[in-house]
Order: C-alpha cells, then sequence, then structure tokens
C-alpha cells in the first residue's frame, strides 16, 4: 500500500523515552512477565491497543471547552445523537461509558439463561457479558478466520450454513440476536463483506432473529469493502458504512476505536421498546440517559470524532500506517496474521515459538520477550485472553496464538514503525530457538489477561 503523507500536522506533541534494558528487565519482574501491569512510563512504544489511545484533532480538543454538562438534556446528547443518526443510521441513541457499558446493557436486555448467541469469532468482554446473563456464545465465523496464513479478504464473515444449522439445532426462539463483530478484532482485525453481511440478514429474517453489530472498527470495515469488495469502490466509506448498518437491528459501539476519543460508547437501535427497556437501565448502570457515564464534553470530542472518522484520507491515513508495519514484517519473513487487518498487526506466536507448548503460553512469552528488546508493548491474544471452559476449567485452546500490536490513530510516525519493525525482527530470529514459557504464578478467575502473573518455566 503506497504511504502517502498524513492529512495533518503536529500541534501538540507529548515527550517520551527508551527505558534502559535494566529498567526494562526490573519492569516486567515487577509485572509478573504480564505487559499489562507495565506503568506507562516504563514502555516506549505503546502498542497495547488502539482503544482510547487515539490522538484527538484541534476540533475534539476545541468540542470539550463548549460541552455542556446539564445533568438532564445536555445539548452535546443531542450533538451525539445527531451524529450517529447521520452517520450509522439508528433512530434511538442510549449513550454509555465505553462498549462495555453497552454490552452490559444490551446483554440484560436480550440474553436469557439458556440463551445461545452466534458470532463471528468471540470478544473477551462481548462474550462475558452474554455469559453473566446466562447465554452461550458460539462461534459461527468461516473456518479461513482461523488460519493465519489464508490471503482471504474478508475473512470475517460468517458462515451462513453453520449458522442455519444452530438455528435448527437450538431454536431460534433461544437466540436472542446474533452478534457480528466489524471488523473481527480477535482474528486480527478482518474485515466481514457487504454480500456476507447481506445474506446473513436474509437469512436471520427468515427467522425473525435480531443482528446487532459490535460497530468498533466498522468505519475500518467500510475502508475494506470499498478497496476489495466488487461494485463498492465508486461508493464514500461512509456510504458503506451507512448501508453497513442498515442490514442490522442495532449497535453496541466503543467511541474509543474508531472515533479517535478517548472514552465514550453508545447503544443504538431500532426498536423503540427495546430503546425505552435500555434507557432505564442506563440510569441504573450509567448514569442518565442524555449522558450515560460521559461528562458532556466526552460527548461532543465523540461527536466530532464521528465527523472525521468516516473522511477519507483520516481513514486512508489509519489503514496505510497498519499495513506499512505489516508489509515490513512479511518481507523479513515474520509470521504475522494475513491480511494485515485495519487497526492491528497480529504476530503469529505459535508459528515465531513453535517449541513453546499452548499451556506455557507462546504470546504472553513473545510479548514480554519483545518489551525486553526494544521497550515496546504489544498484547497478548491467544490462551491466556481466551481463559478457562466454564465447564471443564480446562484452558480454552483458540486455533490463533497471538501477539497484536494495535497501532494508536495519529500517534506514532513511520519512523517509530520502522523501530518496532527491527526489534519484531530480531525477537522473532531469537525465539526460534526458546523451548519453555511462562507459568502462572497468579490467576484471576475473571478476565485473568489484566491481571495474571506469571514466572519463566
Ligand atoms: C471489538 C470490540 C473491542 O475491541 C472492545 C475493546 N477492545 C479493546 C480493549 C480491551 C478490552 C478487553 C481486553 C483487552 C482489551 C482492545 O484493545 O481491542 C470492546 C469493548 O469496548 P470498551 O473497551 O470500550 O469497553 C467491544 N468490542
Amino acid at each position: 500500500m503506497p504511504y502517502t503523507a498524513e492529512p495533518w500536522r503536529i500541534k501538540v506533541v507529548e515527550p517520551i523515552r527508551i527505558p534502559t534494558r535494566e529498567e526494562r528487565e526490573r519492569a516486567i519482574l515487577t509485572a509478573g512477565y504480564n505487559v499489562s501491569l507495565l506503568r506507562s512510563d516504563e514502555v516506549y512504544i505503546d502498542l497495547y491497543t488502539d482503544s482510547g489511545t487515539n490522538a484527538m484533532s484541534d476540533r475534539q480538543w476545541a468540542g470539550m471547552m463548549i460541552g455542556d454538562e446539564a445533568y438532564a438534556g445536555s445539548s452535546s446528547f443531542y450533538r451525539l445523537e445527531a451524529a450517529v443518526q447521520r452517520y450509522y443510521g439508528y433512530p434511538h441513541v442510549i449513550p454509555v461509558h465505553q462498549g462495555r457499558g453497552a454490552e452490559n446493557i444490551l446483554s440484560r436486555c436480550l440474553v436469557r439463561p439458556g440463551s445461545h448467541i452466534p458470532g463471528n469469532m468471540y470478544f473477551t468482554t462481548t462474550r462475558a457479558h452474554q455469559e453473566l446473563n446466562g447465554g452461550s456464545f458460539h462461534d459461527v465465523i468461516v473456518s479461513r478466520a482461523h488460519d493465519p496464513s489464508s490471503e482471504h479478504p474478508f475473512k470475517g464473515d460468517v458462515d451462513l450454513d453453520a449458522l442455519e444449522r444452530l438455528i435448527h439445532k437450538v431454536g431460534a426462539d433461544t437466540i436472542p440476536y446474533v452478534s457480528v463483530a466489524a471488523t473481527v478484532n480477535m482474528a486480527g482485525g478482518q474485515p466481514i463483506s457487504m454480500a456476507n453481511l447481506t445474506a446473513l440478514r436474509e437469512l436471520t429474517a427468515q427467522h425473525r432473529i435480531p443482528v446487532i453489530l459490535d460497530a468498533a472498527r466498522a468505519v475500518e470495515n467500510a475502508w475494506f469493502i470499498q478497496q476489495h469488495e466488487p461494485d463498492w469502490g465508486e461508493h464514500s466509506v461512509a456510504e458503506i458504512l451507512w448501508q453497513m448498518c442498515a442490514l442490522t437491528d442495532g449497535a453496541c459501539m466503543s467511541a474509543k476505536k474508531d472515533s479517535y476519543a478517548n472514552i465514550g460508547g453508545w447503544l443504538a437501535v431500532r426498536d423503540p421498546g427495546l430503546a425505552e427497556q435500555a434507557r432505564n437501565l442506563v440510569v441504573v448502570y450509567e448514569g442518565l440517559h442524555t449522558y450515560g457515564g460521559m461528562a458532556g464534553r466526552d460527548m461532543e470530542a465523540v461527536a466530532r470524532g464521528i465527523e472525521e472518522s468516516v473522511q477519507e484520507d483520516n481513514i486512508r491515513a489509519r489503514i496505510q500506517q497498519v499495513a506499512y508495519l505489516g508489509e515490513r514484517l512479511i518481507q523479513a519473513g515474520v509470521p504475522v496474521v494475513r491480511p494485515i487487518g485495519g487497526h492491528a498487526v497480529c504476530l503469529d506466536a505459535a508459528a515465531i515459538m513453535p517449541a513453546v507448548p499452548r499451556d506455557q503460553f507462546p504470546a504472553q512469552t513473545l510479548a514480554a520477550a519483545l518489551y525486553l528488546d526494544s521497550g515496546t508493548r504489544g498484547a497478548e491474544r491467544g490462551v491466556v485472553s481466551a481463559g478457562r471452559d466454564p465447564v471443564t476449567g480446562e484452558n480454552r485452546h483458540p486455533r490463533l496464538e497471538l501477539v497484536r500490536l494495535a497501532i494508536p490513530r495519529r500517534v506514532y510516525t513511520r519512523s517509530h514503525l520502522d523501530v518496532v519493525a527491527d526489534s519484531v525482527i530480531r525477537t522473532a530470529q531469537h525465539c526460534q530457538a526458546v523451548t519453555t514459557g511462562l507459568s502462572f504464578t497468579h490467576e484471576p478467575a475473571t478476565l485473568r489477561f489484566f491481571q495474571a502473573r506469571f514466572a519463566p518455566v
């Protein structure tokens, strides 16, 4: 992908420093070999997540100065509502503090003990809220999504035959909604195609099963449809986003990704009864239905971020940075998930450390090794993230054992990406000979990914 100059100039900078090797060794030991527990000032280039870590524009910051902090009826809420209605097309908008706020409310509204929720690969918090309300998640993503080397451009597609088999097995009345992620985070930021989403809509409509979109990175997904799906090349990203949403009954949105905000989110639905139910729960869990756990200034930042996110030059600049890092690693022969996703380059830790058993956590081990090499922080997306099967208690073994390098939007330059590429190439060469990984010294009961501690085996 050609690397064109960014469509912005820098107005404010935040100094960063490279911790010394000795500081990095001390820090990773103190963090129990879990990069999630490193302090930010111990990290040089932070690719832990693209969630909430993006650089806002001067207009977003300016918007924060005029945020309406009224408890009820904030003007900022109505500007946020108008932005969601204009670009995503849903009529009823319920503000929440971030994506998990939407997942909590949606699951409490729709999921009951015994519910079955099909989706295109799990995401940790989404599945956690479905399970907390007694539901069971069923992965119905196409099998190629689990193959890091498959070059198919739409690995986020739903396997419609698998979905239909599940519907007939459990009964449509036990399926409160189909959960569709765009893009699919745990597959490496892989998009779903418009054709598949259209066919999914037709299938679910036959059984009167709603489709709820996880829209966290839906603008990135729209870019991939524009670039790679026939018949969409002449449409704008904004038009494609609108059409994607038009095929669904609602969406959960973390505004911390596509919308460049540091906090914020929303739940949007078409059904007025569901909207009413959700608004009643917002008062219990998020605040009032006109601020939803956000300050007025945050709602301003989100509203302006939505408008910026669909600008063609912004989304192109975003995608090209991720593609640049991915292409450098591919050229060096480092095993990564292909095609390169929208928000991250995912290192195939199982291929990079083939001699490390899955229950010694290759991805966790690789993330620690990468930090030690250069102060670069990635995130484990493998056995540790997958957690334990609630029935057997055994570690779940997802087919993908990845270290995700998520690129924050408008934050790092190509020079930083070159530092990361050189470090990954060095580390990957060293790790081929590594034969042992890590073992737990502390394992939390839920979402262990964040708080677990390890020691070298
Ligand atoms: C597709 C998708 C997401 O990626 C997402 C959050 N992603 C995150 C943040 C995260 C969350 C849990 C474990 C590790 C990292 C990411 O680092 O990728 C949420 C929750 O949103 P929230 O963080 O605003 O609550 C919903 N859907």
